[in-house]
């Protein structure tokens, strides 16, 4: 079982008597990338500058590869590498002097490391050329190099997508999956584009006036089905009639059920579904269909939030 690379516990943020951040907890593990999402002044930020030193909590821990970040500032953020606003960037210098200038600011890196650090990001053919002939695009992997320097095992990104097109932000999602997936970082992506974080994350931890509301892993990322796992299934009859009805409140009171005139939708356990056929034929209903019901993140967001959309 890996370890959490960062914990966050009962993080509180309070400014002028106004809490901006509300005993919010989740954790960060290596390899996996955490979309962190929310509307408009949900808390996002606040939070990401308390994360990289910027802001101290009211209340609550951050710890970082165990280390404390109140107590021990400087070890913690030796393992996080963060581009909070835009990265800084010298644009009549090149690629490699802007990264080389960074290099002199520490005292551990050696020079080797700018050239691994220009792979990870694949600017290779670029890195000799000045920054202003770069794509928004480029500049950002560039940032990305410069946060990857001192090799951090957390990555830090707030709102990283914006002004970027959708190719480079599709070439952006590749390269931090990359970088999750190859060096086993651990990175946080604050967003409130809930399309792009379905795409890019593991997990999705959605934040709403300064509390967490909810957690979802990623369906495509998710753990095998077991025979416990809930699914949400249609099951298309010829109609729904009293009998149906009764057998379902008799046989699954427990079970969430919506009717409507071609059946019903049913959520429960994957080993019921072949049970439940079998019932409703022995009771000599009809059944036509089965079909499993995909929520999609967006229903899943909107039932969380109450029917709020992020943007
Ligand atoms: N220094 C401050 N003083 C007072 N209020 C603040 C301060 N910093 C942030 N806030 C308030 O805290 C709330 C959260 O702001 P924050 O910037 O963290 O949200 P966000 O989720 O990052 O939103 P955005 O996507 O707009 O940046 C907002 O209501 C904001 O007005």
């Amino acid at each position: 079982m890996k370890q959490a690379v960062v914990k966050i516990e009962n993080l509180t943020k309070v400014i002028k008597d106004k809490t901006i951040i509300d005993q919010c907890s989740f954790e960060l593990y290596p390899g996996e990338i955490v979309g962190f999402l929310g509307p408009n002044g949900a808390g996002k930020t606040t939070t990401i500058r308390m994360l990289v030193g910027l802001m101290k909590p009211t209340s609550g821990d951050i710890v970082i590869q165990n280390h404390h970040i109140e107590r021990e500032l400087e070890m913690a953020l030796r393992h996080v590498g963060a581009i909070v606003e835009n990265p800084e960037l010298y644009k009549h210098l090149t690629g490699y002097q802007n990264l080389e200038l960074f290099w002199r600011m520490s005292d551990d890196i050696p020079l080797e490391r700018i050239d691994e650090v220009v792979k990870m990001v694949r600017l290779e053919g670029k890195i000799h050329e000045k920054v202003k002939t770069y794509s928004l695009g480029m500049r950002q992997r560039l940032g990305l190099a410069q946060a990857l320097l001192h090799k951090p095992s957390v990555l830090i990104l707030d709102e990283l997508n914006n002004g970027l097109d959708p190719a480079g932000i599709k070439e952006l999602r590749s390269h931090l999956q990359e970088l999750a997936d190859q060096h086993d970082l651990a990175i946080l992506v604050s967003s409130h584009l809930l399309s792009e974080m379905e795409l890019l994350c593991d997990q999705i931890v959605i934040i709403q006036n300064g509390k967490i509301i909810g957690t979802k892993q990623i369906s495509s990322h998710e753990e095998e089905e077991t025979e416990g796992t809930t699914r949400k299934v249609r099951f298309k009859l010829s109609s729904a009639a009293e009998e149906v009805r009764d057998l379902l409140s008799h046989t699954y009171p427990d079970y969430a059920v919506e009717f409507d005139q071609n059946g019903f939708v049913i959520t429960l356990p994957v080993v019921e579904i072949p049970k439940l056929n079998k019932r409703l034929v022995q009771n000599d209903i009809d059944v036509f269909e089965i079909q499993i019901v995909e929520e999609s993140l967006e229903d899943q967001f909107l039932q969380m939030t109450g029917g709020r959309t992020v943007e």
